[in-house]
């Protein structure tokens, strides 16, 4: 059984070396989704390119977070922060080139306002689900009029590895199977809703289907499965 997401984010930063994060100096999980410090850069709230959908799926999901049952999360574009140094550490004994991670930024927060991935996520801790509210900008454009599949294929790889972390700490996709149905119009918001079918070990299995904001066409259906990191255990 899942434990509660709260004792989840507690131990994210725990698993590294085992022991909790010393208050006052938190953990990735903590820094990831904290917004005390940092709402100021925050991505996740709405700007002058959101359209009335999105704007109006923020505004549903921000009441529902008044009673305790839904969570927003912030988001960050992580220019060179300590967070991406922690996971370079973990998985690659910080062989990365400085210069590299010095100009290194979340890829879906790395276009200017409007042009790229606008989107918010909400998690839901007793049904273990993640919601993504997404409108995809003119510069993630693949067939004339439409969102290129590797956009969307992204915000579905970020969702579903938000809801993986969420349920087990950092964890890298393994593998993503993804079923187009339908184009999804350029500008237009969606709903990607994922949850977490099963954890098995290091194995964490995630499905979710990306629906128009009214719901009435599912755009696209997806299978995935992510792997918890192994702390010491290089990758590279
Ligand atoms: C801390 C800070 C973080 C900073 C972040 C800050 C910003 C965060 C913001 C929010 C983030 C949003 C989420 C974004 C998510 C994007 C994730 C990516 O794109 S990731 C980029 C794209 N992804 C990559 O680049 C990953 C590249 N791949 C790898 O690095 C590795 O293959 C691995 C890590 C996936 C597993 O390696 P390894 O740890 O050595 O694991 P083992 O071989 O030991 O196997 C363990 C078990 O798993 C099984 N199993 C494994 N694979 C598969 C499979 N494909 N099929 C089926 N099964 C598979 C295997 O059989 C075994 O099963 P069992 O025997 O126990 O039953």
């Amino acid at each position: 059984m899942l434990r509660s997401c709260a004792a989840r984010l507690r131990t994210l930063g725990a698993g590294r070396g085992g022991a909790r994060p010393p208050a006052g100096n938190p953990g990735p999980a903590q820094r990831w989704f904290s917004s005390e410090k940092l709402s100021a850069n925050d991505r996740s709230l709405p700007n002058p390119s959101w359209n009335k959908d999105l704007r109006l799926l923020f505004e549903q999901f921000m009441k529902k977070c008044e009673d305790g049952s839904w969570t927003h999360m912030p988001s960050y574009s992580y220019k060179n922060t300590l967070s991406t140094q922690d996971f370079t550490t973990l998985i690659r004994d910080g062989k990365l080139p400085n210069k590299h991670l010095s100009q290194a930024q979340l890829f879906t927060r790395s276009y200017e306002e409007g042009l790229g991935f606008e989107y918010v996520m909400f998690y839901n801790d007793a049904e273990n689900r993640t919601i993504c509210f997404f409108q995809g900008g003119p510069y993630l454009q693949g067939a004339p009029g439409f969102l290129h599949g590797g956009a969307i294929s992204t915000m579905i790889d970020a969702t579903l590895g938000t809801s993986a972390m969420i349920a087990v700490g950092i964890v890298m996709t393994a593998n993503l199977n993804i079923t187009f149905k339908r184009p999804i119009p350029l500008g237009s918001a969606v709903v990607i809703n994922s949850q977490v079918d099963k954890i098995e070990g290091r194995k964490v299995f995630v499905s979710c289907n990306v629906r128009s904001a009214d719901e009435k066409t599912v755009y696209t259906e997806a299978t995935s499965l992510f792997i918890k990191l192994e702390p010491g255990k290089s990758l590279t």
